[in-house]
């Protein structure tokens, strides 16, 4: 289907450089944290501090438990004087008990939060960055990435407060092998160093899949996600589409579903091997102890709280080994987050400028040109022209002479590569372009239809005022919508949205009056229509264009790009756009005087003419009656 490639994998992580990274990464969930609920994070900090504490002193209690046990010999009697170890220990498992509680309270409070922040930053990162980062393949590839990062960061919460605990009780239970021998050290690293690199390659082996495989995971989606579209609906059942969208999902399942099995098959051969290496490194341990009691360099009370803290320190680094990699592999995911948040930062829009007028006497083009990334020809060359503030402009060309893109730089959603669009004196590179786009409304071929309300599809564009019922009403007035809006079950209120339970729909016809509406309500400076009437009847249509014409005035700026040349005959001034230059200008009868030569007058007359013939001329009857 031709995006199933896998060009992005990552392969290039190394165990060390996952170790090396990992403070940093842990520090800015941390971070996150500190700003999010400082208070939870302080009790889980020192409540985590508390149980490390607690288990060194356990072993501790437990050595001088089996001292008085083992001196008492065979004299029951002696068995007292290991009854205040006892009590101690009983006093300290209770205090470790209220001090896990307690952490695992303020972790399950702080978890959400780190989650809801995360994923506001996020979401806020979406929302702020240059148009054509969000048309970029790789960037949109990252936001895809990213999205998980947030939901790694709730987890990296646990994971981070059980490593912490798993680091504590290995520093206490290493302390107390260092006391009883210090060679009984090495020995627990050698037990555990096993099962440390088995855990660690499964996880980076699965990483790695996963980027590798995101593209094709992104495809299933796209393609799951058309069969159970509703606007694909009808294509997917009368095209047959759906048979050959199931045919490509069921062999990218397939594909998908092999990628698994090579890694499971990783994962056995991985764990066997780890497993058979930790058995070796319990062998040789108990060896050494033995000959240590056997040489009189360790008592057989050492010998026990030895085993105890071997069997402690070894759950310890299993448990640290284990939520390390669970960290590494959250930790690969928020470092996608934080590296999406910088990326995003690279390209947000910028959040000040120079101010520009509400009102400006006008806008002007000098020499600009545009070109998409990713193309080699500029959609717009060297295009110079000025609209004074009170005119009613039309933007006229072929498909793809470039009338779209001009309305994009004209209403601030990219900037010129070269060449400048001033509002006024004010370069609009230089300007707060959050202050352009609350001058523009913009109303495109594409406008979204919002599953929302009818009035929350009206004022939509103008949130933030105060929608009176009144004021909705007018706009719907004005274009139209009124009667169709006064159709719906609860008017104003009815959920325009089939997929939702009690959604309703509304044809393309009428969606586009509502749309019409929306660019009235928002009453913005600069009024940018882009084929606003593709889905109306001819009376509709008329009537569309009268009324856009209609919200000229002397504060205003009109911007009409369409094919239907009738619609432009009126306006101020007509720009006639081919293969991105501007190639002509004036108003209808000006271009009308420049014929023979003037495209544009070519262009009205050729519809003008199919206007009048009532039909267009049948097509002679290919003699086979073979599709073409
Ligand atoms: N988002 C985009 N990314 C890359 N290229 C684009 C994009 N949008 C348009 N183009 C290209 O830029 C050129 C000009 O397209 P544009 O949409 O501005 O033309 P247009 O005159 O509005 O066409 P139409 O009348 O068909 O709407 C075309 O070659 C088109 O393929």
């Amino acid at each position: 289907m031709g995006w199933s490639t896998h060009e992005y994998a990552r392969l290039d992580l190394t165990l060390w450089g996952a170790l090396k990274s990992l403070p940093r990464l842990v520090g800015r969930t941390v971070a996150l944290a500190w700003r999010t609920d400082r208070r939870s994070l302080i009790t889980v900090g020192v409540t985590e501090v508390g149980q490390g504490v607690a288990t060194a002193f356990k072993l501790l209690a437990v050595n001088a438990a089996l001292h008085a046990v083992l001196a008492a010999g065979t004299d029951v009697r002696g068995l007292r004087h290991a009854l205040p170890a006892g009590v101690l220990l009983v006093v300290i498992n209770s205090i470790n008990a209220l001090l896990a509680s307690w952490s695992t309270s303020a972790a399950g409070s702080l978890e959400p939060k780190v989650e809801r922040a995360a994923s506001e930053q996020y979401l806020t990162a979406c929302e702020r960055v240059e148009m054509e980062a969000i048309e970029d393949g790789e960037f949109r590839e990252l936001i895809d990435r990213a999205q998980y990062g947030a939901n790694e960061a709730r987890h990296m919460i646990g994971s981070s407060v059980a490593a912490i605990n798993s680091v504590l009780s290995l520093v206490a239970s290493g302390g107390v092998l260092l006391s009883l021998n210090p060679a009984l050290l090495p020995m627990l690293v050698l037990i555990v160093a096993p099962r440390g690199w088995g855990v660690m390659r499964v996880a980076q082996q699965r990483y790695a899949s996963t980027m590798s495989w995101v593209e094709h995971l992104r495809a299933s989606r796209v393609l799951s996600n058309l069969l159970t579209s509703v606007t694909a609906a009808l294509e997917v059942r009368v095209h047959g589409v759906g048979t050959y969208l199931l045919r490509h999902f069921k062999t990218m399942s397939h594909t998908a579903e092999s990628e698994q099995e090579r890694l499971a098959r990783d994962k056995a051969r991985t764990e066997l091997l780890a497993s058979a290496l930790q058995g070796v490194g319990y062998l040789l341990t108990f060896t050494l102890m033995i000959s240590l009691c056997l040489t009189g360099h360790m008592s057989v009370a050492a010998f026990g709280t030895a085993a105890m803290a071997l069997n402690s320190g070894s759950a310890g680094i299993g448990a640290l080994v284990s939520t390390m990699s669970q960290l590494h592999e959250q930790s690969l995911y928020v470092a996608d987050l934080s590296e999406f948040l910088v990326r995003a930062q690279e390209r947000a829009i910028p959040d000040a400028g120079l101010p520009l007028t509400e009102r400006p006497r006008s806008i002007s083009l000098e020499k600009v040109s545009f070109c998409y990334p990713g193309r080699t020809e500029p959609a717009v060359k060297e295009v110079t022209f000025t609209i004074p503030l009170g005119s009613v402009i039309a933007l006229v060309g072929p498909n793809g002479s470039g009338k779209s893109t001009l309305v994009r730089l004209l209403s601030g959603l990219h900037l010129p590569d070269a060449g400048r669009i001033r509002w006024d004196e004010v370069d609009v590179a230089a300007a707060d372009r959050r202050q352009l786009f609350s001058h523009v409304s913009l109303l495109t071929q594409t406008f979204e239809r919002w599953p929302f309300t009818a009035g929350t599809n009206i004022r939509i564009g103008q949130h933030d005022r105060t929608a009176s019922p009144e004021g909705l009403a007018a706009s719907a007035l004005y274009s139209g919508a009124d009667t169709d809006i006064a159709a719906l079950p609860r008017e104003m209120n009815t959920l325009l949205g089939k997929q939702f339970r009690g959604g309703h729909d509304l044809s393309g016809g009428q969606w586009q009056k509502i749309g019409l509406a929306r660019a009235h309500f928002r009453d913005a400076c600069m009024i940018i229509v882009d084929e606003p009437t593709s889905a109306l009847d001819p009376d509709a249509e008329q009537r569309a264009f009268e009324q856009i014409l209609g919200l000229a005035g002397p504060d205003r700026i009109i911007v009409l790009v369409t094919h239907r040349m009738a619609a432009v005959r009126h306006v101020d001034h007509i720009f006639v756009m081919h293969e991105g230059r501007l190639v002509e200008q004036g108003s209808h009868a000006e271009l009308f005087a420049a014929e023979p030569a003037s495209r544009y007058a070519r262009m009205y007359r050729l519809q003008a003419e199919q206007y009048e013939y009532p039909s267009v001329p049948r097509p002679a009857r290919p003699s086979t009656s073979e599709p073409a």
